[in-house]
């Protein structure tokens, strides 16, 4: 089911953050966000998970309107994990997991125990939220999204919290998932990240989309040295890319 935007504006406290973004994502597919701090790529992740309203244009998920689903069954259909991993109660991991099953009114057993491997939090699903590391809170966040298993998976800086391992670890996980006919769409700071394993980058600079293609096209030194104001270059081979400054 394609989620999609056409010439979507968006504001936020009466300044227009996004300026006429269109792109049709496709499932089975990453698709990376990048762009610099402010560029709109959280608003612009808000607005494809339909928790932020149009200004003009639209959000379309299987070409319907995003905003006219019911809230629960759109929550059935795309699942947003936000930039900040706060949680609000003092709940066990196990219990926060099972939220993500609340679009469904049901147990769901089998789907959170798969969300919980899936992060490598099985043997912390009784610990309190409150007492878990900052990477372990960003895992147990990103298994209750898994835990609704969404054709969409949307997230905000998903690895920004993890060490290598779990990086990757999560990196493959939401591959799976693509695999599996989701689509995936994450906020990506770390280039490098987003030149190797995404299929397709949206490149954002002050609300306008400024490349849109496979990694090696949009992320292509020049869009680099235009939209970050940074003069880098790529080393090594495809999938396998170290971006180096200077
Ligand atoms: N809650 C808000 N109220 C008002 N303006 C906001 C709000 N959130 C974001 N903005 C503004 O919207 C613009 C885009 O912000 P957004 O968070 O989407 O950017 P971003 O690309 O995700 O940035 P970053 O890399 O710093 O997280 C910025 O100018 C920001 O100041």
């Amino acid at each position: 089911m394609t989620l999609a935007c056409e010439n979507l504006t968006l504001a936020r406290a009466d300044a227009e953050v996004l300026h006429g973004i269109s792109a049709t994502l496709s499932t089975g597919q990453i698709t990376a966000i990048c762009g610099p701090n402010g560029a709109g790529k959280s608003s612009l992740l808000m607005a494809l998970a339909g928790l932020l309203a149009p200004g003009s244009g639209s959000v379309t998920l299987g070409g319907s309107a995003l905003g006219a689903l019911h809230p629960q069954k759109r929550a059935q259909q795309v699942g947003y994990l936000p930039q900040s991993g706060e949680v609000a109660w003092d709940l066990s991991v196990g219990n926060l997991v099972a939220l993500g099953r609340l679009p469904f009114r049901d147990r769901g057993e089998r789907q959170i125990e798969a969300a919980l491997e899936a992060t490598h939090m099985t043997e912390l699903a009784d610990r309190p939220v409150s007492t878990l590391s900052g990477g372990e809170r960003a895992r147990a966040l990103l298994a209750r999204v898994f835990a609704g298993d969404p054709d969409w998976v949307l997230a905000d800086e998903p690895f920004a919290a993890l060490d290598l391992y779990h990086q990757f670890e999560v990196l493959a996980s939401l591959r799976v998932a693509a695999s599996l006919g989701r689509g995936v769409v994450l906020v990506l700071h770390d280039l490098a990240m987003a030149m190797n394993h995404a299929d397709r980058v949206l490149v954002l600079k002050e609300g306008r989309l400024i490349a849109d293609g496979p990694p090696e096209e949009a992320l292509a030194t020049g869009v680099i040295a235009e939209v970050w104001g940074v003069s880098a270059r790529w080393l090594g081979e495809p999938g396998a890319r170290a971006l180096v400054t200077g």
